[in-house]
């Protein structure tokens, strides 16, 4: 099964819930590709030898490559870490993840402002582009494993929201823009 992404609802409750919309509004691989995030379903079984993924590392330039083991157990200041990752930020760069166990899910802002939640599972790699603005969750599963991918020298500077100068973010406005162009033309 493809990845399943959707507009959140607008309670307060635990942020690791689904956050449905009653009722519910997909958001399709179409769309999330019109925000320019990419997805690819791979055998996480076989991350250490997978092919498929080291002809995606290579036409991509994703020479980095370490593992985050998402559990207090492994992760130094755990708690705050979790709450920095659900802050709404950008990176300069794009942001490359590869579930290789459990589950959790990425917010990430629509053209309008909207959160769009995609849930990432085991098999799943996402790339969020540079200057999208974003967040990231645990599900109530509570424990996730990721590969995390990056081009060249890793920098995992976030930059919290808001970031309108940051030239990542006017570059991925810029880039929205002429999508909806090339999208006009083909009609
Ligand atoms: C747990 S990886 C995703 C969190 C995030 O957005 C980040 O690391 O920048
Ligand atoms: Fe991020």
């Amino acid at each position: 099964m493809a990845i399943q992404a959707w507009y959140m609802d607008d309670s307060n409750q635990d942020q690791r819930l689904p956050h449905h919309r009653n009722p519910n509004e997909n958001v399709s691989l179409d769309q999330l590709a019109g925000l320019g995030v990419l997805y690819w379903q791979l055998n996480p079984e076989n991350y250490e030898n997978d092919e498929e993924l080291n002809k995606i590392r290579e036409a991509r330039g994703y020479s980095y490559m370490d593992l985050l083991d998402l559990c207090p157990e492994n992760v130094p200041n755990y708690d705050e870490k979790l709450r920095t990752f659900y802050t709404e930020h950008i990176h300069a760069d794009e942001e490359i993840r590869y579930c290789l166990e459990g589950s959790g899910y990425f917010d990430v802002r629509d053209k309008n402002d909207r959160w769009v939640r995609i849930w990432i599972k085991a098999g799943d790699l996402i790339v969020l582009p540079a200057g999208i603005y974003h967040r990231f969750t645990l599900d109530t599963g509570n424990y996730v494993k990721l590969m995390r991918l990056f081009v060249g020298e890793p920098v995992w500077t976030a930059h919290n929201r808001p970031q309108e100068e940051h030239p990542a973010r006017k570059e991925y406005i810029k880039s929205l823009t002429e999508k909806v162009g090339l999208a006009l033309e083909a009609h």
